[in-house]
């Protein structure tokens, strides 16, 4: 359990003191390195950022909420990190939006840099130097200076060279010390062997396809008597087979709204791996929801259920000496949430999952797993966050992707109240759209995303008829503020109470 929260500090010259501190801090922590590793990292040894402003008229209000602006300089008031989001316009860049970040309160790059070649028509960089976001540097990979360390800038080089030395020899201890706990953990709790090698199953037989991913093929199969759903990945996307396989066999994540994982296994001709599932009847919602109308009962049925799901999802339990960790879904949308013949919802396809271990009493989130190999990964197209579109928040950090599975259950929440004949009375029903497909039409580009959703901040128009309660609820699930977002309990209740 973490039992101390550090204030920020505010003064400017005060590294030797809070160098002490921080040491006492250590012995205090001894026992709980995790906890201590991100105290470090988010305390603030640097007095306020000072950030470039610069925004649009329709985003001023929100962007000036970050700190006080004065004239074309805002003091930012939560966060160290100043945000620049440029666009390219005939091959010059041009400023869009500059000023305090208002999601990360911390970030580790000094300046504005910006890897070439550019691979999308806005840019955006996020630093923690003062008025860093002003200029943006254009670099190729081989020049890219060496990583910032924790330290920021305009400190006493003496008093900063010490802490560097302290901090880097804490971190070594803390990170060996994070792997022994974690990795006894992982025995204790879990058991996996994330590794090893497969059964090879034998006795399974594999019939029509019923979906095809990214990366794997699901077929409806046999299994001894049953009839079963098997995940097939090819052997060179293995990590994705253990990223999935790791999730579904965490402790207590046998859950009525939560496909039933029933094993895994290797094929013995080509050696790709299984995963064998509970078969869901009616497939994804996806198609179900092409495929069918429904009355308001079964509507509310799908929606409560679905958020059950992830309610449960994003909980973190214990009972009898097993712990479930949070999990974030990381790629929620109607084709990976299954319909089962009595209308329930389960979820599936946890490929981009996240397992959040938490310090105890802090919402201070640290992913345990090394999310394929720290590549960010990105979620369905449509499906994506604000936030993640403009990528304001470190892909890599996990509180935000919580309030990201929020955002998609609102979307998907509309795409099944869309599909409602009692919400169309006296009217047709609409065919069955994805999010945005009708305002930006089937091929839906990054680019064209960011502009509406990021940018003029635009949802799927909600029919005048439905009523403020279901409007409230979408718009406090996909609010443009992550923390102003619901959390999946709250939903679940507002359904309830619908
Ligand atoms: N248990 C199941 N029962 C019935 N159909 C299923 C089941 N699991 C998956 N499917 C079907 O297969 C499709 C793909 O499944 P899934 O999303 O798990 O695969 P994927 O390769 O991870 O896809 P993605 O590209 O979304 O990552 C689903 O949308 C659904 O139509």
């Amino acid at each position: 359990m973490c039992l101390f929260s550090f204030k920020q500090e505010k003064g400017s010259d005060r590294y030797l003191f809070e160098l002490i501190q921080l040491l006492i801090k250590a012995l205090v922590f001894l026992p709980h390195p995790e906890c201590l590793f991100m105290h470090i990292y988010h305390q603030s040894l640097v007095p306020k950022r000072s950030c470039a402003f610069e925004v649009r008229p329709s985003w001023y209000h929100r962007y000036s909420a970050a700190g006080l602006v004065m004239g074309s300089k805002q003091l930012c008031k939560k966060t160290q990190c100043c945000v620049g989001i440029y666009q390219v316009i005939d091959y010059q860049l041009k400023v869009n939006t500059l000023a305090c970040n208002v999601v990360k309160k911390t970030c580790l790059e000094e300046t504005c840099d910006v890897q070439l070649p550019l691979k999308s028509q806005f840019i955006s960089c996020i630093c923690r130097t003062d008025m860093c976001n002003r200029n943006i540097s254009l670099i190729s990979e081989p020049e890219r200076p060496p990583k910032p360390r924790m330290y920021a800038a305009g400190t006493n080089f003496k008093a900063a060279l010490v802490v560097v030395v302290v901090v880097v020899i804490l971190f070594v201890s803390v990170f060996i010390i994070i792997g022994i706990k974690w990795r006894s953990k992982e025995k204790t709790n879990t058991g996996i062997q994330s590794e090893a090698p497969e059964n090879q199953i034998t006795d399974i037989e594999l019939q029509e396809v019923l979906g095809r991913g990214q990366f794997a093929t699901v077929y409806q199969g046999n299994y001894g008597r049953s009839v079963v759903a098997v995940k097939v990945y090819p052997a060179n996307w293995k990590h994705r087979y253990f990223k999935e396989k790791e999730v579904y066999e965490l402790p207590l994540m046998k859950h009525e709204r939560i496909t039933e994982f029933l094993g895994t296994g290797r094929k013995a001709d080509d050696g790709s791996l299984l995963i064998v599932l509970q078969y869901a009847e009616y497939g994804s919602l996806h198609s179900f929801l092409c495929k069918h109308t429904s009355s308001w009962m079964l509507s509310m049925k799908l929606c409560q259920t679905l958020s059950e799901g992830l309610s449960y999802l994003h909980s973190d339990l214990s009972s009898n000496d097993m712990h479930k960790p949070a999990v974030a879904h990381g790629d929620l949308s109607s084709s990976n949430v299954l319909v089962r013949a009595d209308g329930t919802c389960v979820l599936c396809d946890f490929e981009s999952s996240t397992i959040l271990r938490s310090c105890s009493g802090h919402q201070l989130w640290q992913d345990h797993f090394t999310n394929m190999q720290g590549h960010p990964q990105f979620c369905t197209l449509n499906y994506m966050s604000p936030e993640i579109l403009e990528s304001s928040v470190d892909l890599r950090s996990s509180s935000f992707r919580l309030q990201g599975d929020i955002y998609a259950l609102g979307l998907i929440l509309w795409e099944i109240w869309m599909r409602c004949f009692d919400l169309f009375k006296g009217g047709d029903v609409p065919q069955h759209l994805l999010p945005y497909e009708l305002e930006l039409e089937a091929n839906v580009t990054l680019e064209r995303l960011i502009f509406h959703v990021s940018e003029m901040n635009r949802r799927p128009s909600v029919p005048e008829n439905w009523g403020p309660a279901l409007k409230e609820l979408l718009t406090d699930c996909w609010d443009q503020d992550t923390d102003a977002r619901l959390t999946a309990p709250c939903v679940l209740g507002r359904l309830m109470s619908l």
